[in-house]
């Protein structure tokens, strides 16, 4: 554990270079899914959309030359950073591996390493502050890792481009939490904390943080006045109990550390929620040969994942007097209405020496979550020969989160 102090105390108003929205800067955070290029987009997106995106970015380069400041060296190859030590480490390896995008690494203690299935891409194993730092220095072109780290170390800055905000691990949230007793007995929201008369210039609230500007940010919006921050690497629950610290600003996920160590969040106390990211250098992205064409690639790939895992494909036979009749009755049912409807096909069988049709075949998408209601339901409408297979991938036509990407682009 380490602690140093960043100063006696944070006289916050004139000393931090804060902008005034809480929520992330813009061109930081990309929301494919609210965005309303996301809504309205309806066209197919296939590799001819990407290369035309990369020729309209050599174009836009091309055009104006001076204004572009120079990617740092002239590497050819992409440069992907990817968490080398702490909890994310594993789970990244293990989703790019579940998107049929393994990393070969020949030796663990190597830094450097590939993946095959994806040519001229350089794998750098970083800590996960350095990926943000040298994505923001032109070092790496992409990387793998929290939204609290990218809102700390990016701290707004413009080239940090998110490409995919939600990899489905590495969830917690940067809460404010304080003693459960003593003079925080009766404190249970942020605003009863900033009119507690004990802060004063002679006496400001101690934060102790591995969050400093994200957290200063945030206790400055909230109306705090009289803060002195702690820098602290590891075991912040404990500094309260010791003496050294008021109040901690750490990640919380089930809220264990926490409660173990007699502290409490309060209301309105959530500074901010992370889960992996992938993120992108804006430069590389306009500028860098192959770029978006990797990019593309590795969001489709996580994308057909993601939306996959936790559904499921249910197959069942069922009578009917045409495919139409048999829609009215799946789509009656709330669970069976898949992802853009059942597929229902005749099933060909011979009926007196002649080809009829007796049977249907409804294939319909469901959560795993609701497989048992979705056979109750299939089997009230007559459905028969359930089958049931897990989903690896479900490619869209279109990836929204790419569309948005282009629009963040300008492209
Ligand atoms: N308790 C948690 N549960 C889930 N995700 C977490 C938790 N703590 C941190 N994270 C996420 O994982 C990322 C890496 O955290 P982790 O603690 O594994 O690494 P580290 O702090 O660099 O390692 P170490 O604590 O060994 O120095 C964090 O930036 C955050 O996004
Ligand atoms: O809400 P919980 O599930 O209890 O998780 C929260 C804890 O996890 C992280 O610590 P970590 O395990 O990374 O230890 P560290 O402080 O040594 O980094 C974080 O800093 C909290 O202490
Ligand atoms: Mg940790």
């Amino acid at each position: 554990m380490s602690a140093a102090m960043l100063g006696t105390r944070l006289d916050l108003a004139p000393s931090f270079p804060l902008s005034p929205s809480p929520s992330p800067p813009s061109g930081l955070r990309v929301r494919a899914s609210t965005s309303p290029a996301a809504a309205a987009g309806t066209r197919a997106l296939g590799p001819r959309a990407v290369q035309a995106a990369a020729a309209a970015a050599a174009t836009a380069v091309a055009a104006k030359p001076a204004a572009a400041t120079p990617l740092s060296s002239d590497r050819t190859v992409v440069r992907l950073g990817l968490p080398s030590k702490g909890r994310m480490a594993e789970q990244t390896l293990s989703l790019l591996k579940s998107c049929q995008l393994s990393v070969r690494q020949l030796n663990p203690r190597q830094y450097t390493a590939d993946i095959p299935q994806v040519p001229n891409l350089e794998v750098w194993f970083q800590r996960p502050t350095d990926i943000v730092r040298k994505l923001c220095s032109g070092d790496l072109d992409l990387g793998i890792v929290g939204y609290d780290i990218i809102s700390e170390y990016g701290q707004g800055n413009e080239d940090l481009v998110i490409v995919h905000d939600a990899l489905e691990f590495g969830h917690c949230r940067l809460s404010l939490a304080v003693p459960k007793e003593g003079i925080f007995e009766n404190i249970n929201t942020l605003e009863e904390l900033v009119n507690m008369p004990e802060w004063t210039e002679e006496r400001p609230i101690r934060v102790v943080t591995g969050f400093g500007y994200v957290g200063a940010k945030f206790l400055k919006e909230k109306g705090f006045k009289h803060v002195s921050f702690l820098a602290g690497d590891g075991a912040l629950e404990s500094y309260p109990a010791m003496g050294m610290a008021d109040v901690i600003v750490d990640l919380v996920s089930s809220g264990t550390t926490l409660r173990e160590n007699n502290l409490k969040e309060i209301e309105g106390g959530v500074i901010l929620e992370s889960q992996a990211t992938l993120v992108a250098s804006r430069k590389s992205l306009n500028r860098r040969e192959g770029m978006l064409e990797i990019s593309h690639e590795m969001l489709e790939r996580l994308e057909a994942h993601l939306t996959a895992s936790g559904k499921i494909m249910v197959t069942a036979n069922m009578r009917g007097n045409s495919a139409e009749e048999v829609a009215e009755r799946v789509l009656s049912q709330t669970s069976l209405c898949g992802l853009q409807g059942p597929t229902i096909s005749p099933v060909y069988c011979r009926l007196d020496g002649k080809v009829a049709v007796d049977y249907y075949a409804i294939n319909v998408v469901v959560p795993q979550k609701s497989l048992y209601k979705s056979i109750q339901q299939l089997r009230s409408i007559g459905g028969s020969g359930v089958l049931v297979s897990k989903l690896t991938y479900i490619f869209d036509e279109e990836t929204p989160r790419w569309r948005t990407l282009l629009s963040e682009l300008g492209m």
